[in-house]
């Protein structure tokens, strides 16, 4: 386009902008909270007639599974940003803008990232918030301006981090100061790797320590993206398995006979199964490709199934295949560093908790209900409900 074009256009946005910022700035400074706070005239739907969405992200959307491999993979220097995370990162990092999942690819994304994977390894509140933060990504001085009671929340949320983590952090430190641990120490917690932790300074060429804000956001970071999307896949599965008593038995049968320790074929389709059809980060912005099917049905990925030999790991070394149907990790570059862990937690809690009990749906109830909710992270929109029963005596127990 050329600048000629663009010019009345840039203007015309520009008036827009200024008109609601300043419509944006009386109606806070007049009224508070926002007036028009109804089904009908919502602030959402005011901007939106003045041409603004604060915190818009110009999204593309890519289902080929071949163009997101060759994207994400070897294009990797062109699609290794994620979306910046704006205000609200900003907030939450210690003012620092950037997580290990927002900071731009780079030398402090490769410290952060290597010290997560190398050296360690129930905010549910706040993950549930994280969206409806986003309006803060820009306009950020106009998006506070227009929710002043997001960006309060937003605040309390980073001074609630502070209040649990900090005390954590500072008495882990002075214990290693007051001991004289080994430098550097035997790793030990998230925390410890952190202290030690030296990352480039704003210069490039120094190196510099976390500050202790920083290092709130990080391990906030570390038990949202570990325990929230493990927790809400453990649900989604549960609720599969009450809806298939079937799958069930045939799961438990499976696991009992491996007590020896042999790999459980099914125990894995069941969990791949679930990360294919209930995706905990749906909101990835480089993705789902393969959404074929509502129906639950782990055999799609046992011999002979239409999943059977479908990676979740696509590596920069590995050529895109036909066999690259889902990427609940993400791709590439900024994949999901913990996915390991989580499919070792995931087998490990099911794999006990289908032995130890029977999951049954509770007799007066409906069926389970599926609906997703989806936040930042996708849980169930009905939390699940189930009679369980203990499979070495018959006491009832409904969770
Ligand atoms: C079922 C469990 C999990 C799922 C489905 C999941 C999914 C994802 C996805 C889709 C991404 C974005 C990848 C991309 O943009 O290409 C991601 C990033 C991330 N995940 Fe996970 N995750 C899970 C568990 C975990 C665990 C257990 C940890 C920590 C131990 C973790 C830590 C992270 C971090 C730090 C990032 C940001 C990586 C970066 O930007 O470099 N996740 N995860």
């Amino acid at each position: 386009m050329e600048m000629g074009s663009l010019l009345p256009h840039a203007a015309s946005l520009f008036a827009v902008s200024m008109a609601s910022l300043m419509i944006a700035a009386v109606l806070s400074i007049v009224r508070r909270p926002w007036p028009w706070n109804t089904a009908a005239i919502s602030r959402e739907a005011v901007l939106r007639l003045l041409g603004v969405r604060l915190g818009d992200v110009p999204t593309t959307v890519v289902r080929d599974g071949a163009v997101a491999v060759d994207a994400l993979v070897r294009r990797a220097d062109a699609f290794s940003d994620h979306p910046a995370g704006g205000g609200a990162t900003s907030i939450v990092s210690g003012g620092r803008a950037h997580n290990i999942n927002t900071v731009p690819h780079g030398p402090l994304w490769v410290a952060l990232r290597r010290n997560l994977t190398s050296e360690a390894f129930h905010p549910q509140e706040f993950l549930r918030f994280l969206p409806r933060a986003r309006v803060f990504s820009t306009f950020q001085k106009a998006a506070r301006l227009v929710y002043p009671d997001r960006w309060k929340q937003l605040l309390r949320h980073r001074r609630r981090q502070e209040e649990m983590y900090l005390p954590l952090i500072r008495a882990i430190k002075e214990q290693r100061r007051t001991r004289g641990t080994p430098s550097p120490p035997p790793p030990t917690t998230y925390v410890d790797t952190l202290l030690y932790l030296e990352v480039p300074a704003d210069d490039g060429r120094r190196r510099r320590k976390l500050s202790d804000g920083e290092m709130v956001g990080l391990v906030s970071e570390y038990l949202g993206a570990a325990t929230g999307t493990v927790v809400a896949q453990l649900e989604w599965a549960l609720a599969n398995l009450v809806r298939r008593p079937d799958i069930q038995t045939r799961l438990c049968g499976e696991v009992e006979a491996a007590a020896g320790g042999e790999p459980c074929a099914y125990l894995r389709a069941v969990v791949m199964e679930c990360l294919r059809r209930h995706p905990p980060v749906s909101s990835v912005q480089r993705h789902m490709i393969w959404t074929l099917s509502e129906e639950f049905s782990p055999e799609r990925f046992m011999e002979g199934g239409e999943g059977e030999g479908v990676r979740l790991a696509i590596g920069s070394k590995q050529k895109a295949t036909t066999k690259v149907k889902m990427m609940p990790f993400g791709a590439g570059r900024r994949t999901c560093p913990g996915m390991g862990y989580a499919i070792l937690h995931l087998e490990y809690f099911l794999a006990n908790l289908v032995t130890a009990f029977e999951w049954r749906r509770v007799p007066w109830e409906e069926e389970v209900d599926l609906t997703a909710d989806y936040g930042f992270i996708t849980t169930m929109q009905h939390p699940l409900r189930a009679l369980v029963v203990p499979l070495s005596n018959d006491r009832l127990t409904v969770v």
